[in-house]
């Protein structure tokens, strides 16, 4: 099944007028696929994502994922289908500033039936050591290690990054990039990644580009490369 993306509008309302963030956005993209968003500021790339991801509702279109119909979700249900299926990675990670490494992937594992091993995750995402630590003892990649362990814990089928290395280097863009990968490779988790870094591209297995709300191309890499190798 997959993702399945058909006639999608967004419109946003401010100040008595009307902005259509997502016109007619048709998509399909398949399981256990790296896709990523490019496209200019303001183009809706994290309109889509939290389409996708529940956290927003679209005005018409649909959206379905494995047997979910997410754009028809109520309140409950679309806490139930987050829960159940999706893992969030932003930019600003939002860790819990006076929380422990361990009690910030806890609090994500706590919300699970079956969450994996909280010291496992630690040690999947190379923290080693490092579980009684606080965010600001952390380094920015670090940081964005434990968001990525704090997602993928309840094991969802979807992992939605937006920017999930904006503002980090481009080494610890790599390492950062290399373990989303081993996030995909490991549990065949379905990965969306929204950038500005064309380069980024080079590792996916299909490439959207977005401008004005709509589709611009969509593309399927011949040669798909691991992170390490993506030329910056
Ligand atoms: N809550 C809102 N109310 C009104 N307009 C909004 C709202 N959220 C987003 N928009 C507008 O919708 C458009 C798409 O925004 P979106 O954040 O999806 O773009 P983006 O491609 O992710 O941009 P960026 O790369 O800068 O993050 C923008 O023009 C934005 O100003």
């Amino acid at each position: 099944m997959g993702l399945s993306i058909q006639k999608v509008n967004k419109i946003y309302q401010s100040g008595g007028t009307e902005f259509h963030a997502l016109n007619d956005i048709n998509l399909e993209i398949e399981i256990g696929e790296i896709c990523v968003i490019l496209g200019p500021s303001g183009s809706g790339k994290s309109t889509l994502l939290n389409a996708i991801g529940g956290i927003d509702q679209v005005e018409s279109g649909s959206i379905a994922i494995n047997d979910w119909n997410v754009s028809s979700l109520k309140n409950k249900q679309l806490v139930t289908f987050r829960r159940e299926m999706v893992g969030f990675v932003f930019q600003m990670h939002n860790l819990i500033p006076n929380l422990t490494v361990y009690e910030n992937i806890e609090l994500a594992a706590n919300i699970s039936e079956a969450p994996l091993k909280i010291d496992e995750m630690i040690k999947a995402v190379g923290l080693e050591g490092m579980a009684d630590r606080f965010p600001r003892e952390l380094s920015g990649g670090q940081q964005q290690r434990v968001s990525i362990a704090r997602a993928i814990v309840r094991k969802p089928k979807l992992l939605l990054c937006d920017e999930p290395t904006g503002s980090l280097d481009s080494n610890t863009s790599k390492e950062i990039l290399t373990l989303i990968k081993q996030v995909n490779r490991n549990y065949n988790t379905t990965i969306l990644i929204i950038t500005h870094n064309q380069a980024i591209s080079q590792m996916a297995d299909r490439v959207i580009k977005l401008k004005d709300g709509r589709i611009d191309s969509v593309s399927v890499n011949d040669t798909v490369y691991e992170p390490e190798r993506i030329e910056w």
